[in-house]
């Protein structure tokens, strides 16, 4: 179907928008919701969050005197209807992709982007920071933060909410709760704004919003007057009040025009305040109502259709390497307890929690709280498998450290995109794993070189009686058939794959298999060293002996990275070879292409044959 947008081309920023009549805004909100499905369905992306904000952002661009007021997004995953809004409309066909508008907010793609986000649950200390300084500035702006159910469990917000109730400062902390993190919400809170939203008082004031929430008089006089008319109703003191805040809502997050009326009203209010707007993850697209998390991360689809169902059965990804080892091990063992901090489906745990539901957790975007969670567990002779994107552990650095590493307690860490991840970009990178885990004492960190090794590679992590963690990229691998097996590897060792002449590669993970084929050209001896620490020493003294040159290659920053322990140990035996180190640079690397970005830096044969071409070649033979 094509869609014509009359109003919508007419808004080249929020200065445009605020033209317009109330009564134009929703009809303009229609036009968003279909521009937005039109284009996340050729480019992918995350669509069922955006289709849920339309109205919140509609009306907040209305409202506000945007950007000298700021609105600060949580996770920013939810913000393409802001950037439609502020003047990207034209850019959205290149979402996500390698040189085209970032699928977050970012400082340096727009003035309205005033704070970068992608991680969650940072948005309420970033708005109190930028209200602070406003109130200190002696300005007067207004500092939102828009945070959803989901981001709102983890315990910066809950630091940060401490800190704003006492604060001398206009701050608007919107709730966007729609009932649904990636997955279905769990927890405490999860129950408390359930029951905000139960019986009567919802529904009652969901009817009543119109007449009564339109009216200019402060809202508390309002909602005081409300309170009253709705006899032999209780409104349950919220959490956000004992906090501090002026707690205001619930209202419906769809209703544009309630929504005006409501900040509007806020607007005049000092202090604190608390909006609680419930909201449809999926709104207006029936497909992605029914099935949220299907569409939360969506790739390209056909709009009247849905999302593809497979054809043929793709290549096995190392998420599902990882989902079907849990399952095997969690059968072998039930002592296994697994833990997600609220990316089941993401991390492969979907059928484990079906087939053990007594031993899942997924404790909320909570990434502190699953690993010290999981080293109390491991305190009582369990065996917790924490399972956590490389880029969320950097949340839970000191617990791995000071929690797990220190009392040496042996708990499994899977880490799931390892590595360049694609379209999420530089936030979602694991570039840093390597780096900051090999330098902690008792940590050791293994790094499969492809789908069968990483099965072999968990089982091997979990028979230490130490913490270990095992890296793997996102997507497929090199299509190494898996064994049904539960074998173990030689800890800490690595193989040699290649033997060749003069130079040695030295490969940590999935990049052994380029590096194998660049060996082909370059007649080199390739070293799959599978293990970032320990590092196998023996075996690399004996390669650094036998050959002139050197280079290690990873899929990790180069800068601490497992090349430079191979430069700690080489200085530490006092040899000397030359090392060409090979892996991510001191940069971050933008969204696009997976295949391209690793062409970009240099980490796919070519690359790779290349490098040491450059560095080395005049010391070779030729092949
Ligand atoms: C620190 C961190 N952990 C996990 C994630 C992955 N993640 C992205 S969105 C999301 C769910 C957020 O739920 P909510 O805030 O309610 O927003 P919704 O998706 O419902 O719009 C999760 C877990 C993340 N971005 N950051
Ligand atoms: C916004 C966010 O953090 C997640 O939705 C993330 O984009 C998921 O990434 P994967 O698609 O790699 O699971
Ligand atoms: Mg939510």
């Amino acid at each position: 179907m094509t869609h014509t947008y009359p109003l919508l081309q007419t808004i080249n920023s929020p200065d445009d928008l605020r033209r317009l009549n109330r009564s134009q805004l929703e009809p303009l909100s229609t036009e968003l919701r279909a521009y937005l499905l039109d284009s996340v369905a050729k480019t992918g992306g995350h669509l069922s969050s955006n289709l849920g904000t339309v109205e919140l952002t509609v009306a907040l661009h209305y409202v506000l005197n945007t950007p000298y007021d700021r609105i600060v997004w949580d996770v920013g995953h939810q913000t393409y209807p802001h950037k439609i809004l502020t003047g990207r409309r034209d850019r959205m066909h290149s979402l996500r992709q390698l040189g085209g508008l970032s699928g977050f907010p970012r400082r340096d793609e727009s003035d309205f982007d005033t704070f970068g986000t992608a991680h969650s649950s940072t948005s309420i200390s970033a708005a109190l920071g930028m209200a602070l300084a406003s109130r200190l500035k002696g300005e007067d702006r207004h500092v939102t933060a828009v945070i959803g159910d989901g981001a709102m469990t983890a315990g910066m917000a809950f630091e940060a909410l401490n800190n704003a109730g006492v604060a001398d400062c206009n701050l608007l902390v919107i709730l966007n709760d729609n009932d649904m993190s990636i997955s279905p919400p769990v927890g405490a809170l999860n129950r408390h704004l359930a029951k905000l939203l139960s019986g009567q008082f919802y529904a009652a004031a969901k009817n009543a919003s119109k007449t009564v929430l339109k009216g200019a008089p402060p809202l508390w006089e309002l909602a005081k007057r409300f309170e009253e008319s709705a006899k032999g109703m209780v409104k349950p003191i919220t959490l956000f009040e004992k906090f501090g805040f002026n707690y205001v809502g619930p209202i419906d997050g769809h209703d544009v025009d309630t929504l005006v009326s409501v900040l509007e009203n806020i607007k005049q209010l000092k202090g604190p305040q608390f909006l609680h707007v419930v909201t449809k993850k999926g709104q207006g697209y029936k497909m992605a109502e029914v099935d949220p998390v299907a569409y939360h991360g969506a790739g390209k689809f056909d709009p009247a259709v849905g999302l593809a169902k497979a054809s043929a059965p793709a290549k096995i990804t190392f998420t599902e390497v990882f989902g079907n080892w849990l399952c095997d091990m969690g059968a072998a063992d039930n002592r296994l307890v697994a833990i997600t901090p609220a990316m089941r489906e993401g991390s492969g745990m979907v059928e484990f929690e079906k087939l053990f539901p007594q031993r899942f957790f997924d404790v909320g975007i909570a990434e502190q709280h699953a690993v010290t969670f999981a080293a109390g567990l491991a305190c009582e002779g369990l065996k917790p498998v924490v399972a956590i994107y490389s880029t969320f552990l950097q949340r839970a650095y000191d617990q791995m450290i000071h929690d797990v590493a220190i009392q040496n307690l042996p708990v499994v860490f899977a880490l799931d995109r390892a590595g360049l991840v694609g379209s999420d970009g530089a936030t979602h990178a694991g570039a840093y794993d390597i780096a900051f885990i090999r330098c902690i004492p008792n940590m050791s960190l293994a790094c499969p070189a492809d789908e069968n090794e990483c099965r072999q590679l968990l089982s091997t992590a979990y028979a230490q009686e130490t913490p270990v963690a095992v890296r793997y990229p996102r997507g497929a691998g090199a299509g190494v058939a898996v064994s049904c097996a539960l074998e173990t590897l030689p800890f800490g060792k690595g193989e040699i794959r290649r033997t060749g002449k003069k130079v040695a590669i030295l490969a940590f993970g999935t990049l052994l298999y380029p590096a194998l084929q660049a060996a082909e050209k370059l007649d080199a001896t390739v070293v799959n060293m599978r293990w970032a620490k320990p590092l196998d020493t023996e075996l690399l003294l004996q390669i650094a002996a036998d050959h002139e040159m050197l280079v290690s290659v990873e899929e990790g920053c180069t800068l601490g990275g497992a090349g430079s322990a191979v430069l700690e140990a080489l200085a530490q035996a006092n040899l000397m070879r030359p090392v060409l180190q090979l892996g991510l640079p001191d940069k971050f690397i933008e969204h696009g292409d997976p295949a391209k970005l690793m062409t970009m830096m240099g980490l796919d044969a070519a690359g790779i044959e290349a490098a040491i071409q450059a560095r080395f070649g005049g010391l070779m033979t030729p092949v």
